[in-house]
């Protein structure tokens, strides 16, 4: 058994929170208002952002975050990913040297281009980092379905602590030393997934689907390929495993925002119909951003942050990545 502080208390925090206490670990819950801290006591479910999933009698909840981190051999970091700075920050005085925090969001820093590890890293200098990643929706882990996912960190021994904590027998947890590679898989999956949303909205078919998720990957693996993060990442668990879920399931919040969108709402509108945090316009720009930097060709990212930030018509968007040159999948002729 170990002690573990979940900082953050939406859909994830909640079944991270479920999930760890299922393993037996005793978990602490911090909320950032009052009044989620309320409901959880109350009714010891997260009624707004995941109901169904009913959380242990013995769980303490609280919106006290020295309470949280304090004694804990585990903190794990599940607020969206703006809100990881601002977080980290105020976390800093409570961790002690070596105190190992797991980020289980994702995103990527508009303004630094940073990971989430990476914030981190730099508000909180002498703790000791880890990220949890892959294929994994609450609703679905909070239910106990199977789950497979990767455990990242520098050390080998904070990622084998993470995956011991972690694992079950319905949670699957491989371990990586790659840390930008899941990073980057995981932020940047969720743009390619309001593009598919976008698609499905539109009324285009499964092959529209499956061309957004192959050509996306390539996207992504070119950039990975410049950046320097290993292949293998990219096509494991937290790279198109995650893409594949994102952009099919019925849970996804960046397929159902770009499903809105496809259906003639505004951004702003979308967003506040799905109620819950869509990462991927937080992290569209920042795509943009290194595949400029990188240059790198990215047409998908390119063509959703028009679409977001421009008022671009997605039916036009479509129409452009259709008609660009022909281009070479594989161009190794003899
Ligand atoms: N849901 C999922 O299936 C998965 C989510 N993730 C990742 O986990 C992270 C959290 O997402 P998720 O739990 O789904 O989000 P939700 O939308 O379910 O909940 C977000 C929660 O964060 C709270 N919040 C908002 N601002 C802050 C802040 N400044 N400090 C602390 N808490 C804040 C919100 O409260 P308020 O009501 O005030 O807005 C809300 O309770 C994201 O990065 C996401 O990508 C990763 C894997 C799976
Ligand atoms: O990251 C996730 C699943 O692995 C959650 O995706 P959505 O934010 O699109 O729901």
């Amino acid at each position: 058994m170990v002690r573990v502080g979940m900082i953050g208390s939406g859909s994830w925090g909640t079944a991270l929170a479920w999930l760890l206490a299922n393993n037996g670990h005793e978990v602490e819950v911090w909320s950032h208002k009052e009044e989620m801290t309320r409901m959880f006591r109350e009714h010891h479910e997260n009624t707004d952002k995941l109901p169904g999933v009913i959380l242990p009698e013995n769980m303490i909840f609280t919106s006290d975050l020295q309470e949280t981190c304090r004694d804990k051999d585990i903190l794990v970091l599940a607020v969206p990913s703006p809100a990881v700075r601002s977080t980290a920050k105020k976390m800093k005085e409570y961790i002690r040297f070596g105190q190992l925090i797991v980020s289980a969001s994702k995103g990527i820093e508009e303004d630094t281009l940073d990971y989430m590890t990476d914030i981190i890293e730099e508000e909180i200098p002498q703790a000791n980092v880890a990220v949890l990643s892959g294929p994994s929706h609450a609703e679905e882990v909070g239910r106990g379905l199977p789950t497979a996912i990767v455990a990242g960190a520098r050390d080998k021994k904070a990622a084998d602590m993470v995956q011991m904590v972690f694992m079950s027998p319905v949670f699957r947890v491989y371990t990586s030393s790659d840390l930008p590679g899941i990073q980057m898989g995981a932020a940047l999956k969720n743009v390619i997934a309001l593009a598919a949303g976008i698609a499905d909205g539109m009324g285009y078919g499964d092959n529209t689907k499956a061309a957004l998720i192959t050509r996306g990957s390539a996207e992504i693996a070119r950039l990975g390929s410049s950046m320097g993060v290993h292949m293998e990442t990219l096509y494991g668990l937290s790279g198109i495993g995650d893409l594949i879920v994102t952009c099919a399931s019925a849970h996804s919040r960046n397929r159902r925002a770009g499903y809105l969108m496809g259906q003639g709402k505004s951004m702003e509108e979308a967003m506040q119909e799905v109620r819950q945090v869509v990462e991927g316009v937080y992290s569209a720009k920042a795509g943009l951003k290194l595949a400029r930097e990188y240059q790198v060709e990215m047409p998908i990212i390119e063509a959703v942050n028009r679409v977001l930030f421009e008022d671009y018509p997605a039916q036009e968007a479509v129409k452009n990545l259709m008609l660009r040159d022909g281009k070479d999948e594989i161009a190794e002729w003899d």
